[in-house]
This record gives structure tokens, C-alpha cells and sequence, in this order.
């Protein structure tokens, strides 16, 4: 289906389809995909980020306030998968196997912490984080794929998907658990090594299936997605292995977190402790780091959620404050013993790609790769603003967003961006950065008042959205804020915050029954070189020998 260059596709138009089921390249090379096709692709093929044509904007969005979780996924996951490619009837089956693995009957509840502060739990899924809602349902779209493509074929004749995925800690368990003993996948997670926490170490290296390999790079986070995504550059790779994508390059990735922006929204409405009623504002706090979480609150938004702000709440890795500070997008370099990344024995940074160790390592990120995914759309409105044919003004957009992006691969920085395309950003952003003694206190300070444990990632949130709440002033707007772990997964900070403190005991308090033991289990894990190539040679053997079955 796809075009290449700059000449207008003059194929016959499109009527299974509607413009937000077909998809397109950030980079502008690739265009007209289906769902399926950039499901099992991941990445395009010429590096760009792959999103829909246009952004459905359903007028009937207020009458989907009474319906379940997995009801309100499927009419919007619908608007963006044709049923031309899933029926209904399946489309339904799947989002319902995938939230029937979570604890919590709402899904993804609302829990309110004062005023008019309340608290997304987006963690009770299998492996406790927010990951677990969008990547539940990948794996069951791509077993879906699979059994359809693999109907009457046998023996190598099979599609064999090899899922290959870059990891901060929390990405890799819920890919494994989406995707383990899944006929037809091998899946391949990139962790940095000693760079996660010890219960997500544990998570990810105690699953034994032999469909899943564990990888300990020598290296940071933005290392093992550089990795990854020099997998998908690589043809040869691409093309003997199939790739498939569980980051949040992954589209099928954002389009399911869009849902619980609309879900809290009506729980909000109907929480007994606020006036909140629908059509009113409100603002939602998400913990940043790769820029796909809030990605799914800025679609939530243009399909006509009434959203007052999306405000990015990073660590001290701030890159996207930065940027929503000064137009400029710039990797910076941290010196010293705070960097990770190896340091020379001077101590100086050895590393040009210094990444700061914070309390919510999962936000360790130097690059936000989703990012792309926003420009491309900031890009777009500044064409239409100066006003050619739409075709033209993706053309201009995927043009701008290519040579941006050229320009951080080639002097690590580009920018200042347009005024206007900033503009357009701080209409529908603010962002915050969170230092490690404010994420601290903050924990403390909602233990103290309410007794609520917060995870270290979900405290870089809830400052963020009580710095929103005082500039709005206290009852204008309500906040939500996304808590996207549980806090057991990060256990140092929780500790250093809490112990002590009356009544804090975290065995008894914090720790799961699943988490318990699970460090002493058995595990499998195979330490690799921060070098692409070597990667790529480790997984064309382990998926060569599977698919003899030796494993
Ligand atoms: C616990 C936690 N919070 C926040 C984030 C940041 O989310 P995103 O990368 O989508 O910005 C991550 C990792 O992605 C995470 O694991
Ligand atoms: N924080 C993530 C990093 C990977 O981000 P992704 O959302 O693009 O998969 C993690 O926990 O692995």
C-alpha cells in the first residue's frame, strides 16, 4: 500500500478505510498502511514514527460515560482499526481477554487525594505499571495477526514475528507477560544492566518460556533503543526476522492508552467529592519520559476530551521541559559522578550521551522518541496555518519533522523551532521538571496527610500537578494525575522516603504476594555489548534455533 517520494498517490480511493484508519510515517516516505501493517511493522521503514491520517473527532463522545472499561476501549480503539481488518465481533474479544488479566474492576481507578487532586491508579495489571493496558492488548492483536496469517501454513512455511524491545525496567515485564508462550513470537528485551530496579530485574529474568530472552546491555536505556532501532534500520535484519515493535514506537501502544483519558474523565464526573461535570476542563499530570503516555492524552484531546493542559512532569533527565522553555531540543550532557554511562578515570564524562541516575529510573531517558510523534502535528499546523492543500501540508510537515530529526542524530541538538510551532506547544502543554529531594518529599508529604503510598514516577506527577494546581489557583480546575507504577516496583525510594515514618512497614503495607519471593527465583539472562551488530547476530541464532525447535 505504500507510496514513495513526492508524487501524489493517484490509486483508487480508499472506502474500508476511514483517514484515521490509514496510517503514515512522521518521515513523509511511507503513507496509506492499514492498522495491521503498522502493528507487525513497529517502526517505518524510513525511521519515522507511524500515526494515523487524521484525528477522528467523534461528536457522541459524551454518551459513552456509563460504559465499562473494556466498552469504552472498543468504541475508540474502533475509530482507528477498520473493521474491515478486525470484525467487531473480535475486536471486542480481544480488549476483552486483555483487561480481564487486571485486578482492579474499574480497570483503571480514580482515587481522590484532596481538593481537587485525584490520582489515576494505572497499575493493576500483571506486572504492576501502566505499561500492562497498552501491552496486554498488543499481545493479543499480534497473536490475532498471527493465527490469521499462519491459518493452513506449517513448519517454516509460519510467520515468525521476532519482537525485539528496549527497556527502563518497566516496558520489558509487561511485553514478557503480554507475549510469553505466544506460538509464532520470539521476544527479545534489551535491559541497561544494574540500571533497573531489583523487582523489575526479577520480573523480567524469572519467566523461563522459551520464547523469551532477556538481554543485560553494558550501557544506558537511550543505548538499548539505539539498539533497537538500528534493528529496524538494518534491511537485512528486518527483512530474515520480521521485527515487531513493543515500545511505544509501536502505535497500537498509544492508541490504548488514549482510552483511560476518556475513563477517568467520566470517573471523575461522578466522584462524590468534586462538583465535576462533563464538559468541564480538566488537567492531567503524566510522569514523562519517552513521551508516549502523554502522546495519548494530546489524542484524547484533539478527539474533543475537554482538556485545559496536558502538563509533562520530568525528572532532572529534562529534555522536554527544556525544550517547552526555549523552543530548543538539546541532548545535554551530564558531567560528573551523578552521569551514568561509564566515566573516564578522571571523572570526567567518558560518555558523550550522559544520562542522570535519579529515584524514578524508568524516566532515566535522554531522548523522548514519541516526541516525534507531537512534532509531526505541531509541523502540520504550521503548514495549514500558511495554508496549501493538505496533501502538501503533511509533505511539509513529515519534511520539517525529517530534517529536525536529522539534525539531533547529527549535532545532538536542533531549534529553536519556530515561534509558532511553540506556541502551539504551550497551548496544549506545560511542562515541569522534579528534582529527587522533591519527589521525595512529595511522597512523604501524601503519606503524612492521607496515608497514600506513591511510587516514585507517580510523586514526579503529583508535584507537578501541585504546582498546576497553584497557578490555576486551588478549585479552578480539577487535576488528575497519572500514577503509572506500583510502588513496590521501586522499593530504595519508597524506603528512603518513608522509613520511619508511623506506621510505614513495607512488607506488610506496600509488597504484593506476587512480589513476594520472587527475587529468589530462578532466572535467565544473557549479558551483551553495548554494539548493535553483535545483538543482531545473538538474535538471528537464538529465533535460527527456535524456529528448528532446539529451544
Ligand atoms: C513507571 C513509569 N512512569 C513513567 C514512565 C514514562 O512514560 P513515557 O515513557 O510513556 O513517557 C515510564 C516509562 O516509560 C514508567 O515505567
Ligand atoms: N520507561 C520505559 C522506557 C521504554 O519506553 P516505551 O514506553 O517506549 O516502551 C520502560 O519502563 O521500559
Amino acid at each position: 500500500m505504500a507510496t514513495n517520494g513526492t508524487e501524489k498517490n493517484e490509486s483508487p480511493p480508499d472506502t474500508t478505510h476511514t483517514p484515521s484508519q490509514r496510517y503514515l510515517s512522521t518521515r513523509g516516505e511511507d503513507e496509506g498502511f492499514s492498522f495491521e501493517e503498522v502493528v507487525l511493522k513497529g517502526l517505518a521503514s524510513d525511521g519515522g514514527l507511524y500515526i494515523p491520517e487524521a484525528i477522528p473527532k467523534p461528536t457522541s463522545w459524551e454518551s459513552w460515560k456509563d460504559l465499562s472499561f473494556p466498552q469504552l476501549a472498543y468504541e475508540i480503539l474502533s475509530l482507528y482499526i477498520s473493521p474491515s481488518e478486525i470484525p467487531a465481533d473480535d475486536l471486542r474479544a480481544i480488549i476483552d481477554r486483555s483487561y480481564s488479566t487486571f485486578r482492579a474492576p474499574e480497570t483503571t481507578p480514580l482515587v481522590h487525594l484532596h481538593d481537587n487532586l485525584y490520582l489515576l491508579e494505572l497499575f493493576h495489571g500483571p506486572t504492576f505499571a501502566f505499561k500492562d493496558v497498552a501491552l496486554q492488548f498488543l499481545g493479543n492483536l499480534f497473536e490475532y495477526f498471527l493465527v490469521r496469517k499462519n491459518e493452513g501454513r506449517t513448519g517454516r512455511d509460519r510467520h515468525h514475528l521476532t519482537v525485539v524491545g528496549a527497556t527502563s525496567g518497566d516496558t520489558g515485564s509487561a511485553a514478557i507477560y503480554g507475549l510469553r508462550g505466544k506460538k509464532d513470537v520470539s521476544v527479545f528485551i534489551l535491559h541497561p544492566k544494574g540500571r533497573v530496579s531489583p523487582i523489575q530485574e526479577a520480573q523480567m529474568t524469572t519467566v523461563l518460556d522459551a520464547n523469551v530472552h532477556n538481554l543485560a546491555v553494558s550501557g544506558t536505556f537511550d543505548d538499548c533503543q539505539d539498539i533497537v532501532k538500528a534493528l529496524f534500520a538494518d534491511k537485512d535484519a528486518n527483512e530474515s526476522l520480521n521485527l515487531g515493535a513493543v515500545n511505544s514506537i509501536n502505535w497500537a501502544r498509544i492508541l490504548a492508552q488514549i482510552v483511560y483519558y476518556f475513563h477517568s474523565y467520566f470517573s471523575l464526573a461522578k466522584q462524590s467529592s468534586s462538583t465535576f461535570k462533563i464538559g468541564d476542563k480538566v488537567r492531567f499530570a503524566v510522569p514523562t519520559g519517552n513521551f508516549g503516555d502523554i502522546l495519548a492524552g494530546y489524542f484524547a484531546l484533539r478527539m474533543g476530551l475537554p482538556v485545559d493542559k496536558l502538563v509533562i512532569s520530568t525528572n532532572e533527565n529534562d529534555i522536554l521541559d527544556r525544550f517547552w522553555k526555549s523552543g530548543k531540543y538539546e541532548k545535554k550532557v551530564v558531567r560528573g559522578p551523578e552521569a551514568v554511562g561509564g566515566l573516564a578515570v578522571d571523572g570526567a564524562m567518558a560518555h558523550p550521551d550522559g544520562v542522570k541516575e535519579t529515584l524514578s529510573p524508568a524516566m532515566d531517558i535522554l531522548v523522548s522518541s514519541n516526541f516525534e510523534r507531537l512534532l509531526w502535528f505541531l509541523a502540520y499546523e504550521f503548514a495549514e496555518s500558511v495554508g496549501m492543500d493538505d496533501y502538501w501540508n503533511k509533505k511539509q510537515a513529515s519534511q520539517e519533522v525529517a530534517k529536525w530529526l536529522k539534525e539531533l542524530k547529527e549535532t545532538g541538538s536542533f531549534g529553536p523551532v519556530y515561534q509558532d510551532v511553540l506556541k502551539a506547544a504551550k497551548r496544549d502543554f506545560e511542562s515541569e521538571r522534579v528534582t529527587d529531594a522533591q519527589t521525595i518529599e512529595t511522597i512523604q508529604d501524601l503519606y503524612n496527610k492521607i496515608g497514600y503510598i506513591l511510587d516514585p514516577h507517580s510523586s514526579v506527577g503529583v508535584t507537578a500537578a501541585n504546582r498546576s494546581i497553584q497557578r490555576t489557583g486551588p478549585g479552578a480546575v480539577a487535576h488528575i494525575s497519572l500514577s503509572t507504577a506500583h510502588p513496590a516496583k521501586f522499593s530504595g525510594a519508597v524506603d528512603q522516603a518513608l522509613r520511619g515514618l508511623e506506621g510505614f512497614d513495607f512488607e506488610k503495607k506496600v509488597l504484593p504476594a506476587e512480589f513476594v519471593g520472587l527475587e529468589k527465583r530462578e532466572r535467565r539472562v544473557t549479558d551483551v555489548e553495548n554494539d548493535w551488530a553483535k545483538v543482531r547476530e545473538l538474535v538471528k541464532k537464538q529465533v535460527e534455533q527456535e524456529l528448528r525447535g532446539e529451544s
